[in-house]
């Protein structure tokens, strides 16, 4: 014991190689402090205790980003539905507000602010949730949201397998019950998607159509809604494509609408003018979500997609002849007709399940045939001129009457008088609390335009006429339905 007491080191020995090592360390320190600049120093503290918490830390990060390889990604979706019903007491903030104009009593919406933590309590599992939210620098990209959802690290497969499950399960309850619909617009400024309410009371009940093309068009889209297993197993994108075309007012937007509120899906309307080129295109399509209609109406207005496409490459030649810069950015810059078609049925047409795509045209001569080629959209559909069985639908939904003495000799007129829906329902509506003053003002609008001298014609009405005398010498009242070989179904 005395021999081991003997061979331990003195304590002045022990202080004295305190005392150096300290020094040193001091000198260490010293050194690194001149010699690294502050911010890296801080870089590399952040990152060691970083590196020391994961290590010890028992806690497990999910991530979520706003998109998925390329496209919207659904559990984001459904995170960012699910999470607004489960603000607790340890919430301590909320984002809340209302675009609903129609009802401004109504409770406000709810949504999740950045940075704010949400705690879930699921089978006995408490999950943490917070919404981060990176500002993008350049005006055209969207900023980075993700979802960051914090768990026990032990429970990680029991939130992957049930978890995230019921979350997906709750979300899809909450979107088919829900009772609005929104309609968004393309906001190229802040490069996203922006809604605001969509209660457009058009439904098919209140349609001025024939009979016979609006339950084809029902059938058809109870033929198309909820059957994934159908589309997948004929291998066939879960889309549908309507062309609707015909003049200004004859029920296009209504059709539209009504197909909305049938179906209960949300509507996307992009105007063309405001998408740069064809990446751009995809990006914002693919930033659409599953169950909804995108519309792009009055497609015959962007010259790419317009039939004069030999126009455009001449200009594109003589431009090239003149040694300036090369196509697609130099004369139009914006989507291309490949572009759009790519959407359609090429490669890109199976992002997303269960949307529609409808177009619609004043002017379907004008569209590039390629895009008209049987099979691209599924269904074309002429809205045309206001027919007898039209009249009186809307004088039913105007005037609420379903009969009157009136009805023949308008019904002779409307059936020589090209005259939209929009026109007769305009008549209509002038003095729909006397019935019978309105028939008799339509009478007289319908004969104006009987006497209307032909040199007052626009050579715009005179083609449409044409194309209407054809729908006459087939039959104006009869719905005509025709199939293509390679499916498209031609209405009319
Ligand atoms: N077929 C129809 N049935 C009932 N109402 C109609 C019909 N067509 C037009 N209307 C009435 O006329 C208005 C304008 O119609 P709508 O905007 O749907 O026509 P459109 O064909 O889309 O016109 P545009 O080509 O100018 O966009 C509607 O708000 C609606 O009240």
């Amino acid at each position: 014991m005395t021999s081991l007491l003997k061979e331990l080191p003195s304590m002045s020995t022990i202080l004295a190689a305190y005392a150096s090592l300290s020094a040193m360390a001091m000198l260490i320190r010293t050194i690194l402090n001149e010699m690294i600049p502050k911010p890296m120093q801080k870089l590399i503290n952040s990152k060691f205790s970083h590196l020391i918490s994961n290590y010890f830390s028992s806690n497990f990060t999910f991530i979520i980003e706003e998109r998925w390889q390329a496209v919207y990604n659904e559990t984001f979706r459904a995170v960012e539905v699910y999470l607004p019903t489960r603000i607790g007491p340890t919430t301590d903030k909320l984002l809340i507000g209302s675009n609903d104009t129609n009802n401004p009593t109504s409770l406000p919406k709810r949504k999740i602010p950045s940075d704010c933590k949400i705690i879930d309590e699921f089978e006995g599992m408490t999950l943490e949730w917070t919404l981060h939210v990176r500002e993008s620098e350049k005006y055209y990209i969207p900023d980075k949201k993700t979802f960051h959802l914090t768990c026990k690290k032990r429970v990680r497969e029991l939130v992957e397998q049930r978890y995230f499950p019921h979350i997906a399960k709750t979300a899809q309850t909450i979107l088919s019950k829900r009772e609005k619909l929104n309609i968004y617009t393309y906001n190229q400024d802040r490069s996203r998607w922006e809604s605001a309410v969509f209660r457009h009371p058009a439904r098919f009940e209140t349609l001025a159509m024939e009979p016979e093309l609006k339950q084809f068009i029902k059938d058809d889209l109870d033929s198309f809604a909820g059957r994934k297993d159908f589309f997948e197993s004929v291998g066939r994108a879960w889309k549908r494509g309507y062309l609707l075309f015909g003049p200004p007012g004859t029920g296009k937007s209504s059709l539209v609408a009504a197909i909305a509120n049938y179906l209960n899906y949300n509507v996307y309307d992009l105007q063309f003018q405001s998408v740069r080129n064809d990446a751009d295109l995809r990006r914002i399509l693919t930033s659409t979500t599953n169950r909804s209609i995108l519309l792009i109406e009055d497609i015959d207005c962007s010259t790419k997609i317009a039939k004069d496409r030999d126009k455009v490459k001449d200009d594109q030649d003589k431009e090239d002849k003149d040694g300036r810069p090369d196509r697609p950015s130099s004369i139009d810059p914006g989507v291309t007709l490949s572009g759009l078609l790519n959407f359609i049925d090429g490669l890109w047409s199976s992002c997303g399940n269960e949307r529609i795509i409808i177009f619609t045209t004043n002017h379907k001569e004008k569209l590039d045939p390629a895009l008209l080629r049987p099979g691209r959209m599924d269904v074309h559909i002429h809205m045309g001129y206001c027919t007898p069985t039209g009249f009186r639908k809307l004088a039913t939904t105007y005037l609420g009457i379903k009969d009157d003495k009136l009805f023949d000799a308008i019904d002779d007129l409307i059936k020589i008088v090209d005259v939209t829906p929009a026109e007769v329902a305009q008549q209509l509506m002038i003095k729909s609390d006397d019935p019978k003053a309105a028939l008799h003002g339509l009478i007289e609008y319908l004969n104006m335009k009987k006497d209307k001298p032909e040199e007052d014609r626009t050579i715009q009405e005179e083609e449409e006429k044409a194309k209407d005398e054809d729908d006459k010498n087939d039959g104006k009242q009869r719905m005509k339905l025709e199939e293509s070989e390679t499916g498209s179904i031609y209405l009319s």
